[in-house]
């Protein structure tokens, strides 16, 4: 069965710092039923892996993180042009674009999306997505 069969698009934001881009990869490959008729946006490296990995995903690149990426992803947010914001930080390093991460976590909030940092929380997004999409 397909995201779509309840004849809405799922639109999610999939983002990974470097340290957590191939649980990313794995993770969206352990959840393919759920992604694959989603429309994705992602930041510029975590989103050309992706496509690598499953060049069938309907996959929209955007700037890399530190380049802005993760500020477009935080105007689609406010735009309400996302149903779900899945985001593999990295607590253990420190970034130096580490305030528009703060700002795109920030929004995700104001905005009430549903959002996960890390997969254990992003397993219970994808199983509301399944009861809700599937
Ligand atoms: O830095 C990021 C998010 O803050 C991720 O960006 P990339 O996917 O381009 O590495």
């Amino acid at each position: 069965m397909s995201i779509s069969s309840s004849g809405r698009t799922y639109r999610v934001a999939l983002v990974a710092h470097d340290a957590q881009k191939q649980r990313m990869v794995e993770w969206v490959g352990e959840n393919r039923d759920v992604f694959d008729d989603a429309k994705i946006f992602s930041t510029g490296t975590t989103g050309g892996l992706l496509l690598k990995s499953y060049p069938d995903l309907k996959v929209t690149p955007l700037k890399s993180g530190p380049l802005g990426g993760d500020q477009q992803i935080g105007a689609l947010i406010c735009e309400e042009k996302l149903d779900a914001l899945i985001f593999f930080t990295d607590p253990l390093s420190p970034l130096p674009h580490d305030v528009d991460v703060k700002a795109l976590t920030r929004l995700a909030t104001v905005y009430d999306l549903p959002s996960a940092c890390s997969p254990s929380t992003a397993n219970l997004i994808v199983h509301g997505m399944r009861d809700t999409f599937l």
